[in-house]
């Protein structure tokens, strides 16, 4: 299998992305520049966290048009592994393979915090090897985080199993206290949280890893 992490400008949680994927579990993983339109030989795709763009207009809103996401849009429809980081789950959304939007914290602050999430949904590609309930603690770092769905797409999120992450605690205001979701297909997951700063014991919690684990173990 192979892996690519998107670089756009202004990512920067990129390099610890490939760094997990091919240090810390051994995936062949190459990076993919947001002009690059040829992601065929791709099995998972990761849209890391930073600020594309400078956050310009609105988190992941110009980043979208990227030709890649031309690209990774097709792929999403074919079923391949999608997985967006912080500002990777801003673009998901922005680009429409994710419901949602991520508005700025309820305290207009940028947070930077360790906190606690819960898996919730553990029936997809990346959360297989997790425990339904199971408790992760995972460094959080933005400031449009605040995840907004209207009551009626909450609903169909919670009916269809779709919230993959929840706050244990309120942190930014998002809604149903939701940290991650996945799209109909479960092949595509957004969250704010940042497993790959949280996938080796030196950096405190090894919690992040399993969520790489769960779609590696699911594509081999
Ligand atoms: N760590 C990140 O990916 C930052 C996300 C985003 N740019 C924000 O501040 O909301």
């Amino acid at each position: 299998m192979k892996a690519g992490v998107v670089v756009f400008p202004g990512s920067n949680c990129d390099v610890d992305c490939y760094h997990v994927l091919k240090d810390v579990l051994s995936v062949d993983t190459r990076y993919v520049w947001h002009k690059d339109t040829d992601i065929s030989d791709l099995d998972l795709i990761v849209l890391p966290g930073g600020f594309s763009y400078g956050d310009y207009l609105r988190a992941g809103a110009i980043a979208r048009f990227s030709p890649v996401m031309n690209s990774v849009i097709d792929a999403a429809k074919k079923g391949v592994p999608i997985i967006g980081i912080c500002n990777g789950f801003q673009i998901l959304t922005e680009a429409g393979l994710l419901p949602g939007v991520l508005r700025r914290n309820k305290n207009l602050k940028f947070i930077c915090d360790t906190v606690q999430i819960q898996a919730v949904n553990t029936d997809s590609p990346f959360t297989k090897k997790l425990k339904s309930g199971q408790i992760l603690n995972i460094p959080i770092a933005h400031g449009e985080g605040n995840y907004y769905v209207d009551n009626d797409t909450l609903e169909k999120l919670k009916d269809k199993g779709l919230i993959a992450f929840r706050y244990l605690e309120d942190v930014n205001g998002s809604v149903d206290r939701i940290a991650g979701v996945l799209n109909e297909n479960k092949n595509v997951l957004g969250m704010m949280p940042h497993p790959e700063r949280a996938s080796e014991s030196i950096l405190g919690s090894e919690d992040g890893r399993a969520i790489f684990e769960s779609v590696v173990e699911y594509l081999l």
